[in-house]
């Protein structure tokens, strides 16, 4: 382990680090490190003896995170695997993904539905329906919608830490926000399902007038039509026409909790 301490007080370790074993320490009070004595800045150490080790352990389980220096990582005595057992499922986040009019919130209402008749807690997160709130600050830039998809990648993983099946749908059109949503999220918790609806499908539902505006350039930076939209390379599923026609809602919601079925989320 090597901790460094910087200038104006903060820490560095690395991020096994802070969610390793050192979190257990955090019990000890930063009183406790002004009683005992800070360790000097600059100062590196790559193994500790007593009686300076469990300082150094102190230190080494506070962290930087962004602009938040000397912060802490609070283990609670409930754990995930305590939660799923309750539930009778296994936490996960279903990443719905495609253009405006593709299904999203179809797919997400239906499968929800379709969840909760079988016993199964979830929760979904609409992109629209965040941009009432938490995400009201954002519009729809590449950087604010790069952002709208960290937040909520961050809350589906919170969701999915809590047991429940969180059902996120947005259009998160660049692939390098959805993979950043999927790396943070425990081993194959992401499931990503990709909306593959042909554009004139979708422009031709336009249930919200969105698509004419774009097209009249009242909109501008509308997915699809002047602004990107990068379809998924690995993801767990494809939701696509058959012979021009879509499936049906119930199809596709069908198509979700097979997967959830055969790969145990819903059994503890
Ligand atoms: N410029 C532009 N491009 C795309 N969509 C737009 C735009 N302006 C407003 N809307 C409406 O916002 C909804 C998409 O919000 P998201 O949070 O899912 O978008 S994103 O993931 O940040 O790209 C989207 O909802 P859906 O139609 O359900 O996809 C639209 O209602
Ligand atoms: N599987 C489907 N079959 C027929 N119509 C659908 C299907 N899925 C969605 N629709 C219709 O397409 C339109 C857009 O669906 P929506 O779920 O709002 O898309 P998104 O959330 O991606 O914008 C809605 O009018 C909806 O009723």
């Amino acid at each position: 382990m090597e901790i460094t301490l910087k200038k104006g007080g903060g820490v560095t370790c690395s991020p096994a680090e802070r969610h390793g074993s050192a979190h257990s320490l955090s019990v000890y009070t930063t009183k406790r490190l002004n009683e005992t004595g800070f360790p000097k800045e600059g100062e590196a150490r790559s193994s500790f003896s007593s009686p300076k080790q469990i300082i150094f352990d102190v230190v080494a389980s506070m962290s930087v995170v962004g602009k938040s220096a000397n912060i802490f990582w609070q283990e609670c005595p409930v754990r995930k695997l305590d939660r799923q057992k309750l539930l009778k499922q296994k936490g996960c986040v279903i990443w719905i993904t495609g253009l405006s009019g593709s299904g999203k919130s179809t797919l997400a209402c239906t499968l929800d539905r379709d969840l909760h008749s079988r016993g199964k807690l979830a929760y979904v997160l609409d992109g629209d329906n965040l941009r009432h709130g938490l995400n009201k600050d954002l519009g729809f830039s590449a950087e604010d919608r790069a952002e709208n998809i960290r937040r909520v990648g961050e809350v589906a993983k919170l969701f999915a830490d809590a047991g429940l099946i969180c059902i996120a749908s947005l259009i998160s059109p660049y692939r390098k926000d959805r993979d950043s949503c999927r790396a943070i999220l425990p081993d194959l918790s992401f499931i990503e399902v990709f909306m593959n609806m042909p554009l004139d499908l979708c422009e031709a539902r336009d249930p919200k007038g969105l698509y004419k505006l774009a097209r009249a350039g009242k909109i501008k930076g509308f997915t699809g039509i002047d602004d990107p939209y990068e379809p998924p390379l690995n993801c767990e599923i494809e939701i696509q026409q058959e012979n021009g026609v879509c499936p049906s809602p119930c199809a596709m919601a069908g198509q979700v909790v097979g997967y959830l079925e055969e790969k145990g989320f819903l059994r503890e």
